[in-house]
């Protein structure tokens, strides 16, 4: 056991800086782990290891925010390092690499470990690229669901039921929860709704709702908000919730992957810890969404069913119009402001709206609100008068967001290009993940104005010089780089008599 002096450095980064000198006395190379002490906090970190003696002085050991969130250090005071081995869980990660089927204690391994953020991304991304190509059976999945919620808090009602709803994303636009929740509490019933951020897509409701309120609480507060208002929509990365889930999706995020058991496991890890006993899933089916035919999406909605009778919960699963993006908005400001119109009862796309009616429709019927059959209906009737909006705003403000919030609040970003029809014809695919790319490229979901408006959808007709979409962006080399994936793209065809003009010159007028 070696005594430094802790340094905290201010980069949000996991793991500890030694200088060479220093780590050759604790016997350490660069990238073993150590365990560090500051009197009864410990954690154990990934060591980086100076090349130069004096590019941090020796006797100092430089703790990254991330692991000093554990350690809680000011800086100064001294800390006991001492080298300790690899972590368990790396064989097991290899045994998932060579297709082998993980227990429920070597599933556990794995899971505290990335809670407590010992193992490093490069072992997290190999965990989740074997996952990804080797694929969870039932039993691995319950493993993992219980895994993620032992490692968190769970919320705890007295009255019931408690019902949510989730989305298996992959679909732009999809900014359906901001009108589900509001409408599921205004009939009457709990929903303490936990989302992720983006994971493949360009906003995910986290990221969404993070426009118009805080979205960061704790379990606790999220328990208080809901027994207070009937329900809130926050950012499960920041409530302690099933912890594990945001740090996975921070290394499924680059690679644009979602594999099966961890999408199965994240979702209603989510739902179980909140304590949910009725759970809607939507599961978009589309040529470029996460499920691409009826059959898939049929399969994935039983297995959300079977792991829901394993856990104690009700699952019912909506198999949703995944071809074209939902609404006409892409992107955090675009979306909001959308879902906000159509609270406030201004006229906005039918696909926005129904695909909202029919999932709180399938939690009001599943609750017992409404008769089966009755429950589309009943949503709409919430949404059209007012109630919903009513509801909204209270859920704004018991997060710590203003109430009075409007869509002229939420602005597109200021850069932005038209992409105009070429030809007359009908527009006869648009391709949601290069749309999704695009937004991506022009900014979202990390600047908020940045996002794609669709003048036009799938199957309307278009004349020569008709704008088809808008990209925005906050900045304008994030524009260039989103006409960058444009031209390469072509996310939008319209077909007339002339099949294709290469290169596509449309792309060429700028319009501000
Ligand atoms: O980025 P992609 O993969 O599209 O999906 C991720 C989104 O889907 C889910 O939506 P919700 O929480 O049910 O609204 C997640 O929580 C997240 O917001
Ligand atoms: O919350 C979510 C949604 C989709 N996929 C996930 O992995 N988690």
């Amino acid at each position: 056991m070696v005594r430094l002096t802790g340094k905290v450095l201010d980069i949000e980064y996991r793991g500890v800086l030694l200088n060479r000198d220093d780590a050759r006395t604790i016997g350490v190379l660069d990238g073993d782990r150590v365990e560090l002490i500051n009197e009864e906090k410990k954690t154990v970190a990934q060591a980086f290891v100076t090349t130069t003696a004096t590019m941090l002085q020796q006797g100092t050991a430089g703790v990254y925010q991330v692991t000093n969130r554990r350690l809680q250090l000011e800086g100064g005071e001294a800390i006991e390092i001492r080298a300790v081995g690899r972590p368990a869980s790396i064989d097991f990660i290899k045994k998932k690499m060579d297709k082998g089927k993980l227990t429920m204690e070597e599933t556990q391994t794995i899971i505290r470990e990335i809670v407590d953020d010992t193992l490093s991304p490069g072992e997290i991304s190999a965990y989740l690229v074997g996952t990804y190509i080797n694929g969870l059976d039932m039993d691995e999945i319950e493993y993992l669901t219980r895994s993620a919620v032992n490692t968190g808090e769970k919320l705890s009602f007295a009255s019931h039921p408690i019902v949510d709803k989730h989305s298996i994303g992959g679909v732009p636009g999809n900014k359906i929860t901001l009108l589900v929740v509001p409408i599921i509490v205004a009939a009457g019933l709990k929903c303490p709704k936990t989302s992720s951020r983006a994971i493949t897509g360009a906003g995910g409701t986290a990221d969404l709702m993070e426009a118009i309120a805080p979205v960061a609480f704790s379990a606790e507060e999220l328990q208080s908000m809901t027994e207070k208002v009937g329900g809130a929509i926050v950012w499960g990365g920041a409530t302690n919730i099933a912890p594990a889930d945001d740090k996975i999706i921070l290394y499924e995020y680059p690679l644009k992957i979602d594999p099966h058991g961890q999408m199965l496991a994240s979702v209603m890890a989510k739902k179980f810890a909140v304590g949910a006993d009725l759970v809607v899933i939507d599961i978009p089916v589309g040529r470029y969404a996460k499920v691409t035919t009826v059959e898939e999406g049929r399969k994935l909605a039983r297995d959300f069913m079977e792991l829901g009778d394993r856990l104690g919960m009700r699952v019912e699963c909506a198999l949703t119009y995944g071809e074209a993006p939902i609404g006409r908005s892409i992107g955090v400001n675009l979306e909001v402001a959308e879902a906000l119109r159509i609270l406030k009862g201004e006229e906005g796309p039918d696909s926005l709206i129904q695909k909202s009616a029919v999932i709180a429709g399938i939690a009001l019927e599943m609750a017992g609100k409404v008769q089966a059959g009755e429950g589309t209906a009943s949503a709409l009737d919430l949404l059209t008068s007012g109630k919903a909006d009513a509801m909204m705003q209270k859920i704004i403000e018991v997060q710590g967001g203003d109430p009075a919030v409007t869509a002229e609040d939420l602005p597109p970003g200021d850069h932005s290009f038209t992409v105009n029809a070429p030809e007359t014809g009908y527009v006869v695919e648009m391709n949601n993940r290069a749309l999704i790319t695009i937004a991506r490229a022009a900014g979202a979901p990390h600047d908020h104005g940045a996002g794609i408006h669709l003048h036009k959808k799938q199957g309307q007709h278009v004349k020569k010089g008709d704008p088809i979409f808008t990209i925005h962006a906050d900045r304008s080399w994030r524009l260039q780089k989103a006409l960058e994936e444009g031209r390469r793209l072509m996310p939008v065809v319209v077909e007339g008599m002339l099949i294709d003009r290469v290169p596509g010159n449309y792309w060429r007028t700028p319009m501000h």
